[in-house]
């Protein structure tokens, strides 16, 4: 049975991970060893088998014993340890959620319901490295990837709309903590209901105004009740690295162009961080190379895959499944306003949302951990 050491099982992203494996029956399949960066010779939680204590995750001997090691630990961690782990031999399968290793030419980028011809191809050619994509390029690529599969799309624009989840738990608290504080702010005034919206407004905008540095730690501005149109570094250029990744990652996935400065199919716009807890939504502009029409659109879009689920492009079908409220939490892929676009026929409007945590960051590495034992 494959040793496959597991790090960053209790952070966020890992615990999903974790309740997905154990929904799948992954843990029959393989000897797991946990690992952990602060509590080495701890417990080892309930899946351990014969492996029963916590590894020390820095530990290069005790991770050279694994066949396999999928980590969710963060960038950090693979910086500090994997190329200490291959200089000292090994030759095992890294499976990581981080971005460290992404762009490298001896990485593919897992998504299997859209890139296993590239998965396949890397792994008969040696292939050792195994990344999780960008949460945000996924969960697109697992609404409309249909439409580059058939080699459809010209270009594509999109803007997002991406929960505080993409930060981490902090994120996620200081989201929901700045949602209390303010309605807190004007509770007697909302409990009367003569009272006048306008001055709920103006306490509303004063509070956020005088939110304390520590109650903005992590967004640096406040997010509940507004929103934040850049996300990641500021690459100097005008362009965040979140919308950078959108197109080199997209074009990496589906194996195809040479790179962000040569890339089969143009892919830009805007990412917007707004007050969704983990959802990452998008609305898309597709300009393709010839008039589809949209009832073809959609049967390729729905066929692709086992979780895409086109919405007919409805007000009572939008509103009831194309929310990240309906959404969360679920395997689900919808995709929905689908539309031809005033600017011409071969211009496309389509919406969808994804959990960034499950098919954003969790599920592909899982899946990816399958292939290996399947192979
Ligand atoms: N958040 C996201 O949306 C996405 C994240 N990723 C990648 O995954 C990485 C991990 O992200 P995420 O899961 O959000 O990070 P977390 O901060 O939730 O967890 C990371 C590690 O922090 C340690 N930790 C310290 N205190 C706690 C605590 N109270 N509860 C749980 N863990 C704790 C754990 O390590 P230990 O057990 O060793 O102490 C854990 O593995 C990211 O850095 C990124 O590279 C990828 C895609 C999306
Ligand atoms: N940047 C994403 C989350 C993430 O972790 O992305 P990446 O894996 O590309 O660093 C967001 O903030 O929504």
């Amino acid at each position: 049975m494959a040793l496959v050491g597991l790090v960053g099982w209790r952070g966020m992203v890992g615990s999903v991970l974790m309740d997905r494996m154990q929904a799948e029956g992954d843990f029959a399949l393989i000897e797991p060893v946990f690992f952990s960066t602060s509590n080495a010779g701890g417990a080892a939680p309930a899946q351990a088998k014969n492996e029963t204590k916590l590894q020390d995750a820095h530990d290069i001997e005790a991770l050279k014993r694994c066949d396999i090691v999928l980590t969710c630990q963060g960038g950090d961690y693979t910086s500090a340890v994997y190329p200490k782990l291959r200089a000292a031999g090994w030759n095992g399968h890294w499976i990581d959620a981080a971005s460290t290793l992404r762009m490298n030419s001896d990485a593919v980028i897992v998504l299997d319901p859209v890139n296993l011809p590239v998965i396949k191809n890397a792994l008969a050619a040696g292939g050792r490295n195994w990344i999780g994509g960008n949460c945000t390029v996924s969960c697109m690529l697992m609404g409309v990837g249909a439409l580059y599969k058939a080699g459809l799309v010209e270009w594509m624009s999109t803007q997002t709309y991406q929960a505080a989840s993409g930060g981490g738990a902090q994120h996620m608290r200081e989201l929901l903590t700045q949602y209390g504080t303010l309605n807190a702010a004007v509770k007697p005034l909302l409990d009367d209901p003569k009272s006048a919206i306008l001055e709920i407004d103006r306490q509303v905008i004063a509070k956020q105004r005088s939110l304390s540095a520590d109650e903005t730690a992590n967004f640096g501005v406040p997010l509940g009740g507004s929103l934040i149109p850049w996300i990641d570094k500021d690459l100097g250029n005008g362009m965040s690295k979140e919308e950078w990744k959108g197109m080199a990652e997209t074009n990496k996935i589906l194996g195809q162009g040479e790179g962000f400065s040569a890339p089969a199919v143009p892919v830009d716009g805007f990412c917007v961080r707004v007050g969704a807890m983990r959802c990452h939504s998008q609305a898309l502009t597709l300009k393709l190379k010839k008039d589809v029409p949209v009832a073809d659109i959609e049967a390729l879009i729905a066929a692709d895959n086992a979780w895409v689920q086109v919405v007919p492009n409805t007000r009572e079908a939008t509103l009831q499944h194309l929310t990240p409220v309906a959404v969360t939490g679920t395997m689900t892929i919808p995709v929905g306003r689908i539309r031809k676009l005033a600017m011409g026929p071969e211009y496309v409007g389509a919406f969808t949302i994804g959990d960034q945590l499950l098919w954003g960051a969790a599920e592909p590495l899982r899946r990816m951990l399958r292939i290996l034992l399947d192979a």
